[in-house]
């Protein structure tokens, strides 16, 4: 695959490098397989636009047969810091009423999107809801109770880009999580 060498002056360290992501989601893809039954009516849900990679290829490792749906949600903007106003931008299709739910996310961090994501669908009486994030800031929690049922890694609190994340809509399409260098965006 890439390696994504044009944004290799905007990087102060790959923390995750392509391989290990690999790895981890095979693990995870084991592990929620192993949570359902075989018949069970799972509808996994992708928060955008972030979490596209990590949904792509995690859906691929789960060994049962799922529904792909979609919710734009975004309360970051241009900055590093989350506005702390979480805007649906576009909601989701599926009836989820009675079905299992997995919301699939790039990233917990103030735990804020999160928390209004759920609030939301919880409404909608699914069977279950639970949360798989490929990356975890527990420091930056401000919403204490929110956490994932799958975690990809647990990081330090560092602004990440890579694998779907962006700052200001760009590096999503680097193939590994990297810090980005701080002289860009302070
Ligand atoms: O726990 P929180 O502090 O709420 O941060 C996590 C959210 O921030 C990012 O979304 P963003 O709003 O940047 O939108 P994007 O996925 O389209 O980049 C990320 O994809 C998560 O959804
Ligand atoms: N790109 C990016 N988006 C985020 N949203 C919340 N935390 C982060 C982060 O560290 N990087």
């Amino acid at each position: 695959m890439g390696e994504n060498t044009i944004f290799a002056d905007d990087i102060k360290e790959v923390i995750i490098d392509e391989k290990a992501i690999e790895k981890r989601i095979e693990e995870l893809g084991k592990e929620i397989t192993a949570s359902y039954d075989d018949d069970a009516d799972i509808v996994m849900l992708c928060i955008l636009r972030g979490a596209i990679l990590f949904m792509a290829d995690l859906a691929r490792e789960i060994d049962l047969p799922v529904v792909f749906d979609f919710m734009d949600v975004s309360s970051y903007g241009a900055s590093t810091e989350s506005s702390g106003v979480v805007r649906i931008v576009k909601d989701m299709e599926e009836n989820i009423e009675g079905r299992h739910l997995i919301i699939v996310e790039d990233i917990i961090d103030t735990g804020r999107t999160l928390k209004h994501v759920i609030d939301m669908l919880q409404t909608r009486d699914p069977k279950s809801i639970k949360v798989v994030t490929l990356l975890d800031k527990p420091d930056r929690r401000v919403q204490k109770k929110i956490d994932a049922d799958f975690n990809g890694f647990e990081i330090p609190d560092e602004f990440v880009v890579g694998y779907g994340l962006d700052f200001a809509e760009k590096y999503r399409n680097l193939s590994f999580i990297g810090v980005l260098k701080e002289k860009l965006y302070k």
